[in-house]
């Protein structure tokens, strides 16, 4: 009987199918089972159970990266408490996969599901699928060279061919081999010359706990060179996923495009105002771009007629703040469309929801090295038709979707199938600092997918050498070297710090490493530029930016000691420090995430043995130690008020953000030519000496 209320009317209860939240659900459930992997997963199984190596194609969206280790949970690869690994290029991709993973099986994330990247680590003991970056993974195997607490390692977008996914492939190729010589009784009767040296190296270790399965290995990708990854693996099974979940249109410009700034501005303007409701992803090279980007749209959109859908933007580089990262993942606002400006960091794995058209210029700002001087720099290239098909993937996620490319069809053709591998356009230093710590010792005998040049490792080797990391016959020294691979940092940054525990300033260079690795520090919002200058001159130290940064890590230490003291518990006294960051315009965000670093790399150096102290005001003595520290990348001022890098003869200037911009002393020292700082200097800019393009071709 239905029950009624004073009034005498029924009163009716909901058995919550309406629910916001049990509609969604519905809706994965839903999603997840028109997934084309979906229909094959029984297969995928049994694929994996055959094969120890697997090479999986599918298209974009067809549903690998979130369902396979699903799968392969639910088929039992994570009993005996073993973990199912999933590495990305990009810590963007392996946060939001795995948030979305961890939705998907109803579980808060940190339990079954989580993600690892450096400085951020989601995971615990419970966690079963594991998200992480490739650089992170080659950490791993630093402490457990076997990875004995893997069943299946998934390489995911191999097609990028990271310096760390080419690197993870050798490595997973040896403990593979290891773990398999483990599971063999007759083990010892393998000839050893079956092994490279990582896999002597991973085979020598002893085995802790029980006997190790096999590694199972996966590696994937929609624009995968399929053929030559299993060749590389000796003639792996490659399977293919057929079938997408919605069509993508793919346009192209009937005419080459003289300025794909601007045509990118008019495609914007041309989607909105003709096409149906749904985001829009503008594919550009790097945060200036982006930024002027943001800016003209804003302008142009005070000219829309009144009645026209609200646009809003939401850029996505690699050095914004992650909170204002995770921006592009939330809808835009009812009556509202999206435009995301991104660099290549949105181009692959990631789902951004609401987005139905891409634009894509086709161009992408990659690394480059000069072998003469050794120096690193980035580059605007063309990008291979891998990419492209990656970035058209974005859109069709979740209905139908239109590319717009901005270049002829005849230009398509003509690019490059795949990306050059990063390992044959990167200094190599990082890597072979952690191979050496691996047990590789030779570098060139290393089993590489593709092998970088003789000259890149051999300047590499001298950089390492130089600073001490490796001994006279280039083998690990003892104990720099190592205590360098042990930090999860640049090499440069490791000597820094091992450097300044000699030079009674280690306290000043923890804060600095920890304030660099951090994104940026100050932020201008366009409405406040005098009052946002006048705060960031409180902190600017005419010695450089470095000493800037230490003052502002110093001056916000000391707010929250104050409020402590006044008797705050911890909640207030952050809520005090980010009303102090509110008015001294630092980004509150990045000053906790360089806190939480600071505590994770001083754990470190502790451990290491390393004296913790400080010189107080003593500046001069701190940047005696970044001079000694730097020494590789010291520059010379020309007379034009440029200048010389010393290690490389390149010409260099000082970015207009440093506090350095002005003063322009005689001596600096960079603290990498790549992702440059002097003193503090946190971008350069390098005269561009190529034939046409930009005039200038910005470092960052
Ligand atoms: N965060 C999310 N929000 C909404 N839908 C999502 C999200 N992540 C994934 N999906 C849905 O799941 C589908 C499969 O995504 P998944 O990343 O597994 O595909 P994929 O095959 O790995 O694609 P790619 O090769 O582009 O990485 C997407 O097309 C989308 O429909």
């Amino acid at each position: 009987m239905v029950s009624k209320n004073s009034e005498g009317t029924p009163k009716w209860k909901s058995n919550g199918n309406n629910h916001p939240q049990n509609l969604r659900r519905q809706l994965i459930v839903q999603q997840r089972k028109s997934l084309p992997i979906a229909s094959v997963e029984k297969r995928l199984l049994e694929e994996v159970r055959k094969h120890d190596i697997l090479i999986i194609v599918g298209e974009t969206g067809s549903g690998k990266t979130t369902q396979l280790p699903q799968f392969l949970c639910n088929g039992g690869f994570c009993r005996d408490g073993k973990v199912i690994g999933i590495t990305q290029p990009r810590r963007v991709a392996a946060v939001t996969v795995a948030k979305r993973v961890a939705e998907e099986c109803e579980v808060e994330l940190g339990q079954k599901v989580g993600y690892s990247i450096r400085f951020d680590d989601t995971t615990s003991a419970t966690t079963r699928i594991k998200y992480m970056t490739d650089g992170l993974l080659l950490r791993e195997a630093l402490l457990d060279p076997l990875l004995s607490r893997y069943s299946v390692v998934i390489v995911d977008e191999a097609h990028e061919r990271t310096v760390h996914t080419d690197v993870l492939l050798g490595l997973l190729k040896g403990v593979q081999l290891a773990r398999s010589l483990e599971g063999r009784k007759d083990a010892n009767s393998v000839p050893l010359k079956e092994a490279n040296n990582v896999q002597n190296r991973v085979s020598l270790k002893p085995c802790q706990g029980s006997k190790l399965s096999p590694l199972k290995l996966i590696i994937m990708s929609a624009s995968l060179d399929a053929r030559g990854f299993s060749e590389y693996f000796g003639g792996a099974k490659a399977v293919h996923i057929q079938g997408r979940q919605y069509p993508v249109d793919i346009l192209y410009t009937h005419h080459a495009e003289p300025d794909y700034v601007d045509a990118a501005l008019i495609t914007i303007f041309q989607i909105h105002m003709n096409e149906g409701p749904g985001d829009i992803l503008v594919f550009l090279t790097g945060q200036e771009e982006i930024e002027s980007v943001e800016k003209l749209i804003h302008e142009r959109v005070q000219k829309l007629p009144e009645s026209s859908l609200r646009l809003s933007v939401v850029p996505i580089f690699s050095s914004l703040p992650s909170e204002k990262q995770m921006l592009a993942f939330k809808p835009a606002l009812s009556g509202t469309r999206k435009v995301i400006l991104a660099t290549n960091i949105a181009e692959t794995s990631v789902t951004i929801p609401g987005i139905k058209y891409v634009i894509d210029p086709g161009l992408v700002k990659a690394r480059s090295y000069n072998h003469r001087t050794g120096m690193e720099s980035l580059i605007i290239t063309p990008i291979s038709k891998a990419q492209a098909l990656q970035r058209s993937g974005r859109a069709g996620r979740e209905g139908p979707g239109k590319c717009f490319r901005l270049y002829q069809e005849s230009e398509f053709a003509k690019l490059v199938d795949s990306t050059t591998p990063e390992i044959k356009r990167c200094n190599l230093a990082n890597v072979i600092l952690q191979l050496k710590a691996l047990g590789v010792d030779d570098i060139m005998g290393f089993d590489f997918m593709e092998k970088p040049s003789r000259t890149a490792i051999a300047n590499s080797l001298e950089q390492l050498f130089l600073l001490g990391a490796l001994t006279d016959d280039y083998k690990l020294s003892d104990p720099v070297g190592s205590q360098m691979a042990r930090l999860p940092l640049d090499p440069i940054y490791s000597k820094a710090l091992i450097v300044a525990s000699e030079f009674n300033c280690l306290e000043e260079m923890l804060i600095s490493v920890a304030m660099l690795s951090a994104e940026s520090m100050f932020y201008t919002p366009r409405d406040k530029l005098d009052e946002a200058r006048d705060a960031r001159k409180c902190f600017t130290s005419v010695d450089g930016d470095h000493l800037t940064l230490v003052s502002v890590y110093r001056a916000s230490a000391e707010c929250l000691e104050k409020s402590r003291l006044a008797g705050s518990k911890d909640k207030k006294a952050e809520k005090t420090l980010n009303k102090w960051c509110r008015e001294n315009f630092i980004n509150s965000r990045s000053l906790k995430h360089a806190r939480d670093i600071h505590s994770q790399i001083r754990g470190h150096v502790e451990q290491m043995g390393l004296h913790i102290t400080s010189c107080g005001d003593d500046m001069l003595q701190f940047r005696r130690c970044l001079a000694a520290s730097f020494f590789l990348n010291a520059a010379l001022k020309q007379h034009d008020g440029s200048y010389r890098a010393l290690a490389s003869s390149q010409t260099v200037q000082i970015h207009p953000s440093s506090v350095l911009f002005r003063a322009k002393p005689e001596c600096i020292v960079v603290y990498q030519m790549s992702s440059i700082l002097y003193f503090g200097i946190k971008r350069v800019v390098i005269s561009h000496l190529g034939k046409g393009g930009k005039k200038n071709q910005q470092i960052k």
